[in-house]
């Protein structure tokens, strides 16, 4: 640590987001004390295991263990904490805003932490939360603690990474002290700091979110034209892409977007919206491509093998993108749910998901790799762009299934190499 001082930080929240920034606080220099309600996942990481799949947060937390310490202990976390963290879940609720709950769960268990000097919020909010938080501390007596809204931007997979060098550091402040103390707390990342008004750092964070998501949307709708009109939107997206205005990123055709956070993003900012009185028809229409998308795969297979009925359909890759073990409203869910409802048997593989004994994984049968997935099959979908399916032996996989028909969700193998093989060969927008 140069420069700037150490400081004592809470973190609330032992998930994706409070462990990364918590190891990385600790990295940084800082004493960090993370919180979780949850006994198992504390007991997990006192024992020095990692409960997520995030690439350098296990060597992170063991090469900080003297700054770093996991606790279901309130009094615990709060002791000589400077900064309070809030890092929990903001799920959707029933209504499609996002549940605040936890939020105020943990703005409660901080009366009476007089000495902190700020809270922060990380975790993903509405518009107007920050707002609400700053009341709630006034009422309980903590004026004087200052608030800031410090959003996230890291990505699942490499969220080390992305926060050690961030494209840019968000922070929402009334108060210029108070987002000093958050910009030099990140004294060694390497990014800008942006300094703006509470309610616009929270506006950021779902402005970004859902432009990701319409980039992906646009494209997909492009790619179901090029289908029509025999384009290939990989040219079309890879020259779209090199006019320095638009940017390459974002405009990978597939199946659909998923995960833990576009999908409830993009519905709280529709929401958000609803709740002013005005219809936000641009993201609306982004989200009805993103259902349409992974819909459009079930129909492109009924259509090739006839029904879907009895049939088997292998889906290798479930996660909602490689590189995570994190299957929240992961693309696969929502295919092997149709596939189930059409009366197709359904055989997976995922060298990482934990799809757990719920409907539809219940009813699937998981195999240890895409080849024993694909054996007997009548179809298989390339739902998750796993590196290890470069590595599979496409023609012997071919001979061991009953119709070698493919559906390559994410364009990431070779089309004419694929029909070389005897494949049906179908992807995402190219001939
Ligand atoms: N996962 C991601 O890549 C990103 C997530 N975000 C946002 O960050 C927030 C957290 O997301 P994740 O880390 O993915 O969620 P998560 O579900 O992985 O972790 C949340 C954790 O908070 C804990 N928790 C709930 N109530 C608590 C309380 N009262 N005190 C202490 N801990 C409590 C839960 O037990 C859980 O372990 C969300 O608002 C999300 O939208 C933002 C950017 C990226
Ligand atoms: O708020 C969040 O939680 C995070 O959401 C996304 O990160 P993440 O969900 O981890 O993953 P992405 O890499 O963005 O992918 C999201 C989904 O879009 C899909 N995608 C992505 C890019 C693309 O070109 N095409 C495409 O279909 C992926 O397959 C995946 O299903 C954002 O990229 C992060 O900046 C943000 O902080």
């Amino acid at each position: 640590m140069v420069g700037k001082p150490e400081r004592q930080v809470a973190v609330f929240g032992a998930g994706y987001i409070g462990l990364v920034t918590g190891a990385c606080l600790a990295e940084l220099g800082h004493r960090v004390v993370v919180r979780d309600i949850d006994p198992d996942k504390v007991a997990l990481l006192r024992s020095g295991d990692v409960p997520i799949y995030e690439p350098g947060l296990g060597d992170m937390i063991v090469r900080n263990k003297e700054r770093l310490t996991f606790t279901l202990d309130l009094e615990e976390t709060l002791r000589g904490a400077e900064i309070a963290y809030v890092c929990v879940d903001t799920p959707p609720s029933a209504s499609g805003d996002a549940d605040l709950s936890r939020i105020w769960s943990v703005v409660k268990s901080l009366e009476g932490a007089a000495h902190l000097k700020a809270v922060v919020v990380k975790s993903t909010v509405p518009v107007g939360t920050g707002a609400r938080v700053r009341s709630a501390l006034d009422a309980a007596g903590l004026a004087h603690v200052g608030y800031a809204a410090n959003p996230e931007f890291t990505a699942e997979g490499r969220a080390v990474a992305d926060f050690m060098r961030p494209d840019r550091i968000v922070i929402g402040a009334a108060d210029e002290a108070v987002a000093q103390l958050i910009a030099d707390l990140h004294d060694g990342v390497d990014g800008p700091v942006v300094v703006m008004d509470v309610r616009s750092a929270e506006m950021v964070k779902l402005a970004s979110n859902a432009l990701l998501a319409t980039k992906i949307s646009f494209i997909n709708e492009i790619a179901t034209l090029c289908e029509k009109t025999g384009a290939d939107v990989e040219e079309v997206a890879r020259a779209v892409g090199l006019d320095h205005r638009l940017g390459p990123h974002f405009l990978r055709p597939g199946i659909g977007w998923g995960g833990s956070c576009f999908p409830k993003d993009s519905e709280a900012l529709r929401q958000l919206a609803s709740n002013t009185g005005y219809h936000l028809q641009l993201l609306s229409a982004v989200i009805e491509v993103n259902n349409l998308q992974k819909r459009r795969a079930i129909q492109k297979l009924k259509d090739e093998l006839g029904t879907l009925a009895g049939m088997r359909v292998a889906l290798l890759g479930l996660t909602f993108k490689p590189g995570t073990d994190d299957m929240r409203e992961a693309p696969s869910t929502v295919l092997a749910g149709r596939l189930l409802a059409e009366g197709a048997e359904v055989s997976c593989w995922d060298p990482m998901a934990r799809p757990g004994e719920v409907e539809p994984w219940v009813s699937t049968t998981r195999h240890a790799t895409p080849e024993e997935a694909m054996a007997g099959a009548d179809a298989v979908i390339v739902v998750t762009e796993w590196p290890q399916l470069k590595e599979v032996d496409w023609a012997k996989a071919a001979e061991s299934m009953r119709r070698p028909v493919l559906f390559d969700g994410r364009n990431l193998l070779d089309p004419a190499g694929m029909r070389a093989l005897g494949y049906t060969y179908m992807s995402v927008g190219r001939p």
